[in-house]
């Protein structure tokens, strides 16, 4: 799909508020059971932590690696030693599948992330039933709409998941906060304009609170990067990178660097 400059968010929440209404309800069932991703975060600290991501392409790359078996990537990223695996669901923009995330929700035991644009309730049911205990809320696809960000995020907790709450900018931080959310991205890529910068994640530190957890998330590709955000993170965010690389137990364990 064509995608206008500057209107990336703006086409996929289209796209998303269609898919949606196309998309069944479902008997929501119960949480796949692992370690929670805040417990396991809050004691591990003397290594910058990896979420590694499952993403066969992107808006802003087109393909990355369409040929990867999912599985196998995924049993790899758990054997190397990441902290959870993100599974890309968004079909039209990232060509991935909700059945990528009951694959490997089924084939490790460590938490997964469903990395989705989620605007709805039966969004979050599909992704309990395929297995996943983390979802993502953007909360740059709820423009002025606190109160739908909430019922979305209330609702995730009350069934049971845990919920990374992503931000880019210091309103979007604020709102993150005022909601109580615990785990905490700072995208590096701006979904409006795709440009990437680690600077935006090194100017929120400071807004921080001991009591979260924050992720650096896009545009971390070795030790250099990880190096940068370690001492203000707990973790990283990482697709691409792990995705290209024809070594993945090297090139993850290259990212969990010493933090201080
Ligand atoms: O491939 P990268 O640059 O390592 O980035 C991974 C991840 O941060 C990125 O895929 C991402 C961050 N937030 C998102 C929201 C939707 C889709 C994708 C994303």
């Amino acid at each position: 799909m064509n995608i206008e400059q500057g209107k990336f968010l703006e086409t996929i929440l289209a796209q998303k508020a269609q898919e949606v209404a196309e998309m069944p309800n479902e008997e929501v069932g119960k949480v796949r059971k692992t370690y929670k991703l805040y417990d396991f975060l809050r004691t591990h600290t003397d290594q910058l932590q990896v979420i590694a991501e499952c993403k066969k392409a992107s808006p802003s790359l087109g393909d990355i690696n369409t040929e990867v078996d999912l599985v196998a990537q995924a049993k790899s990223y758990e054997k190397a030693g990441a902290a959870m695996i993100s599974v890309l669901t968004d079909p039209v923009f990232f060509k991935g599948d909700i059945e990528y995330l009951r694959e490997i929700s089924n084939a490790v035991s460590i938490p997964t992330l469903n990395k989705d644009f989620i605007i709805d309730k039966k969004q979050i049911d599909r992704a309990i039933n395929a297995g996943a205990t983390v979802i993502l809320l953007i909360v740059a696809c709820f423009a002025n709409d606190d109160e739908k960000l909430r019922e979305l995020y209330d609702y995730a907790i009350s069934l049971g998941l845990e919920v990374l709450v992503e931000t880019h900018n210091k309103p979007e931080l604020d709102r993150a906060h005022a909601l109580g959310a615990k785990i905490i991205g700072v995208n590096n890529r701006n979904l409006k304009t795709f440009e990437v910068s680690l600077q935006n994640s090194l100017d929120l530190v400071q807004f921080f609170k001991p009591e979260n957890i924050y992720i650096s998330e896009s545009g971390i590709f070795g030790t250099a990067e990880a190096e940068l955000v370690a001492d203000g993170f707990n973790g990283i965010l990482v697709g691409t990178a792990l995705m290209q690389s024809d070594n993945v137990l090297s090139a993850l364990t290259e990212l969990k660097v010493e933090r201080r």
